[in-house]
């Protein structure tokens, strides 16, 4: 079935105009064409891709990249100065909360000015109104003119009005993440509820957990440009990649991604579906390797021979929830380091952090190593998780002559599989050791 676009982008570009002092603007308008005022700064180049109906996607990449100006035109809040952006349905945008609102009128106003501007007629706004106001939860400030509210409370009324209103596409700036945590979690809980139910999300983050934990798909934008479109987990792999590489091999790191093939499988070899009666028995299992370990640039320290053992030392990768085991490697270096510690992640096959642990505080690591030393690493960690797939990533931190900087670090450096148990009640992903008990 061929998949239904909700969004198009193609060939945007942004150019601002910089005016050096504010007379300068006025007097480019009076001597339209005579002679520049302003110097251009290209905030966005060429920049083209599709969101499909049902999908979340999110924009990814550094401070400045041009995240919040492509939203912007996406919302319709800012013009493209070159290139088209279609939309397929009713846009609600969480972006610059509360802008919109006039202080002078009062909350209860202001819902309906807002929801009138967002095309709804009066009889609909008095139906959605309950729910808005049990949303924003600001109490009896909503008959009292905005002026007088905290700018909290401003973002609580702007979002439930926002995430009451029926749409087809939500386009979210994560940045707007303010107040307090309940709230942070009831504005998530409503955008997870709008991707259940089939709708299109676009969203921009800094966070690497939240692009993976909520998006299908990840756009990398640097310095404007496009960099790569695809699966959320490998596009957050190659930016942290991108922000932890040293500068001067960001620009060959830049051509690897763009040269990046795209591609749809998961990032493991299937494994052979076994009898049952080996199932429940931790074993060494070679076919099951992570497909791809992402590892970056290396300064100094190389991870190399990882691996999981029981605790008796026998190599395993099906492991027992609950049981113990040791995970370990071993780092050559290659350059004189001061204050190294050790550190691991492990992950769901989403690339979702579940957990891990450092070898040390931040200010006790192993005070000097010296070139051609080699560092054995173990962890001995009790996985509590239910059947499935899991990662780990590794990682090496040390101060050397550009500060405390990761030396080595890899991710998806081994792979592990919890095996099934027999009559397992547990549900998701983490194991708290839930008893359950019902009375009647
Ligand atoms: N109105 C404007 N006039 C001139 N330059 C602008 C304007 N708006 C944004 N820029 C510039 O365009 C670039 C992209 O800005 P944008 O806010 O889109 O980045 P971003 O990726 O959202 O950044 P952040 O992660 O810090 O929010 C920046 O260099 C910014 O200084």
């Amino acid at each position: 079935m061929e998949r239904q676009t909700a969004i198009s982008v193609r060939g945007v570009s942004k150019i601002f105009k910089i005016y050096n002092k504010p007379q300068d603007r006025l007097k480019q308008t009076l001597f339209r064409g005579k002679r520049r005022y302003y110097t251009e700064f290209s905030a966005l180049n060429d920049i083209s891709f599709d969101v499909y109906k049902g999908e979340t996607i999110g924009i990814i990449g550094r401070n400045g990249s041009g995240k919040s100006t492509l939203l912007q035109i996406i919302a319709g809040t800012l013009n493209s100065s070159k290139g088209t952006v279609e939309v397929n349905g009713r846009v609600a945008a969480l972006l610059e909360l509360g802008s919109g609102f006039n202080p002078e009128f009062t909350g209860r106003e202001n819902v309906y000015m807002n929801g009138s501007i967002l095309g709804l007629d009066k009889e609909h706004i008095d139906h959605l109104y309950p729910k808005i106001l049990e949303f924003a939860d600001i109490g009896d400030f909503i008959d009292q003119p905005v002026k007088t509210y905290s700018s909290g409370m401003s973002v609580r009324l702007a979002f439930a009005v926002q995430a009451m209103v029926p749409k087809e596409v939500l386009i979210v700036d994560e940045a707007l993440a303010v107040g307090d945590e309940l709230f942070q979690r009831k504005c998530y809980a409503k955008i997870e509820e709008f991707k259940n139910q089939g709708g299109t999300i676009l969203f921009v983050s800094h966070s690497a957990s939240s692009i993976i934990e909520l998006c299908d798909r990840a756009v990398l934008i640097d310095s404007g440009e496009m960099l790569l479109v695809d699966r959320s987990k490998k596009v957050v792999n190659l930016y942290q990649k991108l922000i932890y590489a040293p500068s001067d091999k960001r620009e060959r790191l830049k051509e690897e991604i763009r040269n990046v093939v795209t591609e749809d499988r998961p990032n493991v070899m299937v494994i052979e579906k076994r009898s049952n009666s080996a199932d429940d028995k931790e074993m060494f299992d070679s076919n099951l390797n992570p497909i791809e370990t992402v590892q970056y640039e290396t300064r100094g320290a190389q991870i190399f021979d990882s691996e999981i053992t029981t605790l008796s030392g026998e190599k395993v990768n099906l492991l027992k929830t609950g049981s113990r085991y040791v995970w370990r490697y071993y780092v050559n270096f290659t350059q004189e380091c001061y204050n190294v510690r050790f550190g691991m992640m492990i992950k769901t096959i989403s690339g979702l952090d579940l957990g891990g642990a450092a070898t040390s505080l931040a200010s006790e690591g192993i005070p000097l190593v010296q070139p051609g030393q080699t560092i054995k690493v173990e962890f001995t960690f009790s996985p509590r998780l239910n059947a499935g797939m899991y990662f780990l990533n590794g990682g090496v931190l040390g101060i050397t002559d550009d500060g405390e900087v990761y030396l080595d670090r890899r991710i998806d450096l081994a792979a592990f599989k919890i095996l099934q148990q027999e009559g397992s009640l547990i549900t998701s992903t983490v194991d708290f050791g839930v008893t359950p008990n019902i009375s009647y």
